[in-house]
């Protein structure tokens, strides 16, 4: 007898560094998913999240604790979330059976902050692809802090992270730039906001640094790291506000078609799903546009100076 083959669901695994923005934005989006009356269950990944600003439909906590971890195993708090996420896969069968329990919702997973999850441990990926098994279509969405705009070092960092993340979770993947309304918070950015949204001559960032006989070497292997970054092709971003709809929307857009949502779920999916998403195309640059003429209006003010 032929085993039953799962129906087909989609979501989000929303990732990025601690306080990236993570939690809030699945509670965003939720709320934004159920506006437009699509059905979404919130599922909770992160066992060191103690305070939810929303009533999750599935905790990990149910499975396991970090505290029961760090007690039991005498691990500190990164070996036992580290740990968690391992005992997660070994008992994929649970979080298997606990998504089946929620329907055909729009799942938003909520994954803890712990870059090295997304690098080089190898839980994450093996739970993805238990999910993707069980006809799982899901959209990897990583947010990074904008405030690393403003320091080309950081940002250099910040792209040599977000490819090695999209390299190792090998899903459709939508890189955000969180907290977009406070890009300039820490000073003017160097350039418009489509220079660091859309990836491109990052040249531009090595020749910000010195050039002094002391820094020469970081302004040479800085270089070489952005022509790897740009070599791949892969690295781009999308603004976003949590508390602006119209960067949210955005966002979700970028996601559905990523995944394949938009092309219709289920019985949906026909040819006018596919024009009609051909018709509403948006390219990179009115994604960008639009929130850097909010939240960047100098352009990027050091430029010139
Ligand atoms: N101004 C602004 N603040 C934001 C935005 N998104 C999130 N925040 C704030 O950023 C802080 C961290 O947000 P969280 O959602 O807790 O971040 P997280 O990534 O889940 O954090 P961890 O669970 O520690 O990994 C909170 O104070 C949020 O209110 C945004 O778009 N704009």
């Amino acid at each position: 007898m032929m085993a039953a083959v799962s129906p087909v669901r989609f979501g989000q695994v929303v990732v990025g560094p601690p306080g990236s923005g993570k939690t809030t934005y699945c509670a965003g989006m939720a709320e934004l998913l159920r506006g437009t009356g699509r059905p979404v269950a919130l599922v909770n990944l992160d066992p060191a999240n103690e305070t939810l600003p929303f009533a999750a439909d599935l905790d990990l906590a149910e499975l396991v604790t970090v505290e029961d971890v760090m007690r039991e195993l005498r691990l500190g708090p990164n070996g036992a979330l580290l740990y968690c996420l391992e005992y997660l896969e070994k008992n994929m069968d649970w979080l298997l059976q606990r998504l089946a329990a929620l329907g055909d919702k729009y799942i938003l997973f909520d994954f803890p902050g712990q870059v090295e999850l997304y690098t080089h441990n190898a839980a994450v990926p093996r739970i993805l692809r238990r999910l993707e098994k069980a006809n799982f279509r899901l959209t990897a969405v990583n947010l990074v802090d904008s405030h690393y705009c403003s320091d080309p070092g950081k940002f250099v960092s910040v792209l040599l992270s977000t490819l090695a993340m999209m390299l190792h979770l090998a899903l459709p993947h939508i890189n955000v730039l969180s907290k977009i309304d406070l890009a300039e918070k820490f000073g003017k950015l160097h350039f418009g906001l489509d220079f660091y949204a859309e990836v491109m001559d990052l040249e531009r960032l090595a020749e910000l640094l010195d050039d002094d006989p002391f820094t020469r070497r970081y302004r040479r292997l800085t270089a070489k790291l952005t022509g790897l970054v740009e070599d791949y092709g892969l690295v781009s971003f999308v603004p976003l506000n949590v508390s602006d709809k119209a960067t949210m929307a955005r966002v979700l857009r970028s996601v559905d078609k990523a995944n394949g949502y938009v092309f219709g779920a289920g019985e949906e999916r026909s040819i006018q799903t596919l024009l009609a998403c051909a018709v509403g195309a948006e390219f990179q640059d009115d994604v960008v546009g639009a929130a850097a003429e909010q939240y960047v209006p100098t352009g990027g003010g050091m430029e010139a100076e």
